[in-house]
């Protein structure tokens, strides 16, 4: 049987930087993982950083999450995974826009009932975010939760972010919202993989089950292109004018005077600047409520 494990957790909670680490331990301790992996969007950037820094398998589903894309996809590209290379775990990382239980549920296919055993979900809570999910629309703060509601374990991510006290806040608010999970506190999602693999050990499938629907939330994305190099201040300036309900953005963007576009990564009012030593194509990937009007300049 090879073992599954979903990652969930809200746009730019931090679950790409947990699969990396995932990677990176599962790969030293000589196990054959891949990935599979669905982005809000027509592309996908977490794909290009997994793909060319991890060198794993990996099939990646587009525009939209697991749960809508329909089963099928899913097991198609499943299918795809494990007969074209020798796996024995199996990572997915599902959108931040996706509710857990229902990109699980795409997993159980009676295809996989004697390969595949889903040992649970990990999901990356953003405790800043947590601390201000106040400030959420209702229908996505209620997304935000339920991924936190569903989790097997709660990846308290981000703490280099906040005080002590609202640490010890968000992990005791945590710990009471979602009372079977452990709670761990991260910064930059370092979590072991022995760690998750012994603590789902025990966990039973059939505790999983579907509460509400996340297909109908008001998310969109929009795809930006650059046709010249753009000055980075005058970008920060543009990315500080946004609406509140721009949750998410990341893509390649070309900065006056570098080589190549630089890996760009916004989330929750944090910007993130990359150098790339390849030359990627220059787009941004805009992801939030109402972003379809949206352009730089
Ligand atoms: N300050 C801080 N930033 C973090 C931490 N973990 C991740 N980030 C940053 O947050 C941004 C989003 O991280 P990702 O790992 O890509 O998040 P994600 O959940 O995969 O994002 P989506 O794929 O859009 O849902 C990146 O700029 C990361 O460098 C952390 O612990 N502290």
């Amino acid at each position: 049987m090879i073992d599954v494990y979903l990652l969930s957790g809200f746009l730019g909670s931090g679950k790409t930087s947990l699969l990396m680490n995932l990677i990176s331990e599962l790969k030293e301790i000589g196990r054959k993982p891949a990935v599979l992996m669905n982005e809000f969007g027509s592309i996908s950037i977490d794909s290009d950083t997994v793909g060319q820094s991890q060198d794993v398998p990996l099939k990646e589903l587009l525009n939209g999450c697991i749960c809508c894309s329909g089963s099928e996809k899913t097991e198609a590209q499943l299918q795809g995974l494990l007969e074209e290379h020798d796996v024995d775990v199996i990572l997915i990382e599902t959108t931040g826009a996706a509710h857990p239980v229902e990109a699980l549920d795409a997993v159980y296919s009676p295809l996989f009932a004697e390969k595949l055993r889903v040992k649970g979900i990990v999901t990356v809570a953003d405790t800043k975010r947590w601390l201000e999910r106040d400030k959420m629309s209702p229908q996505i703060r209620s997304l935000f939760m339920e991924q936190i509601r569903h989790a097997h374990i709660i990846l308290a991510n981000k703490t280099d972010l906040l005080t002590e006290g609202e640490l010890a806040t968000v992990s005791m608010e945590l710990s009471n919202f979602n009372n079977t999970a452990p709670v761990i506190q991260t910064t930059k999602a370092q979590l072991s993989f022995s760690f998750i693999e012994e603590t789902l050990g025990n966990i039973q499938n059939d505790e999983v089950k579907t509460v509400i629907s996340g297909k109908h939330l008001p998310l969109t994305s929009k795809l930006l292109t650059f046709e010249k190099a753009v000055d980075k201040e005058e970008f920060e300036m543009w990315v500080r004018s946004l609406p509140d309900t721009v949750y998410r953005m990341k893509g390649y963007v070309p900065l006056k005077g570098a080589k190549n576009p630089y890996l760009f990564q916004y989330a929750y009012g944090m910007v993130n600047w990359m150098p790339e030593y390849v030359k990627m194509e220059a787009r941004l990937v805009i992801i939030g409520e109402g972003v379809s009007q949206l352009k730089y300049q």
